[in-house]
């Protein structure tokens, strides 16, 4: 144990020594009460009697520092602070049990690549993570798994506690938090829950929709919320479903989640996707590595639906890479690796128009009632022309007969759908890779 009192002794001997603080009623009525309260990783503190003489000793801020390093033999900044606020500090942390963040390092903006499916909810997060507490509050994310949720919520954490390391950020998923719910009430310690999550600057829950249906616990939380939004802390929440689509999740809880912003994240485009796959490869760290392109461009087309399956098959390819001790991957090798993969595999089912709509529902996370529907959301329209347009290429069947399945539409609106998907098919690539993926799936391609 170092002794604080020598150091500082010694220190403004020194100051005293090179001539850094001539007055020498300065240095013996100032510097020399002053005390080293602490070190803390590279960070000392001392504190003053008085809060006038913090000035005089900031000073000499830089020759401190430089003095002191070489007693401690390790770079050194300080922080002056009054003997009161010093105190008051301290206080504080005694009542705030430490709280581990259980944020995840890797996740971070940096490594986390824009398009325009995650622009906004990336912006959103990114606003967030620098003025917590301030507009956007609740922040609810929303995709369907595999897109980026977890690793948004968890680069709000990572570049808050940069910005400000003595943010009280906590990263928890609702599984967790039921569990700790449970463990309270088996404890009788839910006063203490209260007063964990009141300490708490920045609450990141992940994947809300499992306090479906956990009464007490959503109860419990429903408290949290308000206490955390009404303390001007911030919370970030995630789900698999837009609040509106929440289900068994108590109604006023929802109304909560929709009074402040919220965005979704869709699967990414084609060239977001490959992006995101060459940013993962580079961090296998195997610079030797090759993989051709046209590899590159089949996992995306294969898996870009989910970033975590399309992750889970580069992993595979470069296990098989290490185990055939190759560094090139092209077409020929990658399909061996995923010969027996399901999504490559043609589909069993016959193909019907039942099928079609089936996959096609399935493709755009939709009911087939929504497809067939009257509806003209333009969410329903792109997968219900492309619905039409497969139909009439892959069946033998007339624009008459699939205007019927189409809530008797007539033939001439099936005509005109069927054109449009021509077209865009022609100009835009995007949407070309998400009907070839339908294909896929379909397995006529
Ligand atoms: N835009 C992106 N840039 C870089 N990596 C990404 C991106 N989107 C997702 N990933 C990566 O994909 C993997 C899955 O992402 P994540 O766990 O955040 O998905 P999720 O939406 O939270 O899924 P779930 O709903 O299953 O919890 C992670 O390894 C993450 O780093």
């Amino acid at each position: 144990m170092q002794d604080l009192n020598k150091i500082w002794t010694s220190c403004v001997d020194t100051l005293e020594k090179q001539n850094i603080v001539e007055d020498k009623i300065m240095l013996d009525s100032l510097f020399r009460p002053a005390t080293l309260e602490a070190i803390e990783d590279n960070k000392v503190t001392i504190t003053t009697d008085l809060q006038w003489n913090i000035d005089p000793i900031l000073e000499k801020q830089s020759e401190i520092e430089s003095i002191l390093s070489n007693s401690f033999s390790k770079p050194i900044t300080i922080n002056v602070l009054s003997k009161e606020e010093y105190n008051k500090k301290k206080l504080k942390q005694k009542k705030v049990p430490k709280i581990d963040s259980h944020l995840h390092p890797d996740m971070t903006f940096s490594n986390f690549i824009v398009g325009n499916s995650n622009r906004m909810a990336q912006n959103a997060a990114l606003l967030v993570s620098t003025n917590p507490g301030k507009n956007f509050n609740p922040l609810f994310l929303y995709s369907h798994p595999g897109l980026g949720k977890t690793h948004l919520l968890n680069a709000i954490g990572n570049r808050a506690k940069e910005t400000n390391p003595d943010l009280v950020v906590r990263y928890i998923t609702s599984k967790d938090f039921v569990d700790e719910i449970i463990n309270s009430i088996k404890t009788n310690t839910t006063d203490d829950i209260y007063s964990y999550y009141r300490n708490i600057d920045i609450l990141l829950i992940d994947d809300i929709q499992f306090l479906f249906g956990k009464e007490k616990s959503s109860e419990m939380f429903f408290h949290i919320f308000n206490e955390i939004i009404n303390s001007n802390h911030q919370i970030v929440i995630t789900s698999d479903k837009m609040p509106d689509e929440l289900q068994g999740i108590e109604e006023r809880l929802i109304s909560r989640f929709k009074s402040g912003l919220s965005f979704g994240i869709d699967p990414p485009e084609f060239e977001t996707a490959k992006a995101i796959l060459e940013k993962k490869i580079e961090n296998l760290g195997n610079t030797d590595l090759v993989i051709t392109d046209d590899v590159l461009d089949f996992m995306v087309m294969n898996y870009c639906n989910d970033i975590r399956s399309l992750e889970g098959q580069l992993k595979r390819l470069f296990f098989c890479s290490i185990m055939e001790q190759t560094n090139y991957i092209d077409m020929n090798f990658a399909s061996e690796v995923f010969k027996d993969q399901k999504t490559i595999k043609k589909a069993q089912e016959p193909l019907t128009k039942e099928f079609i709509l089936k996959t096609t529902a399935e493709f755009y996370y939709l009911t087939i009632s929504q497809i067939i529907s009257k509806n003209r959301t333009r969410n329903l329209v792109t997968p219900r022309e492309i619905c039409m347009y497969l139909m009439r290429e892959l069946l033998d069947v007339t624009f008459s007969e699939i205007g019927v399945t189409f809530s008797n539409r007539d033939h001439s609106t099936v005509m005109k759908a069927c054109k449009r998907v021509e077209t865009k098919i022609k100009k835009d690539p995007d949407y070309k890779l998400a009907v070839d993926k339908i294909k896929q799936k379909l397995g006529t391609l």
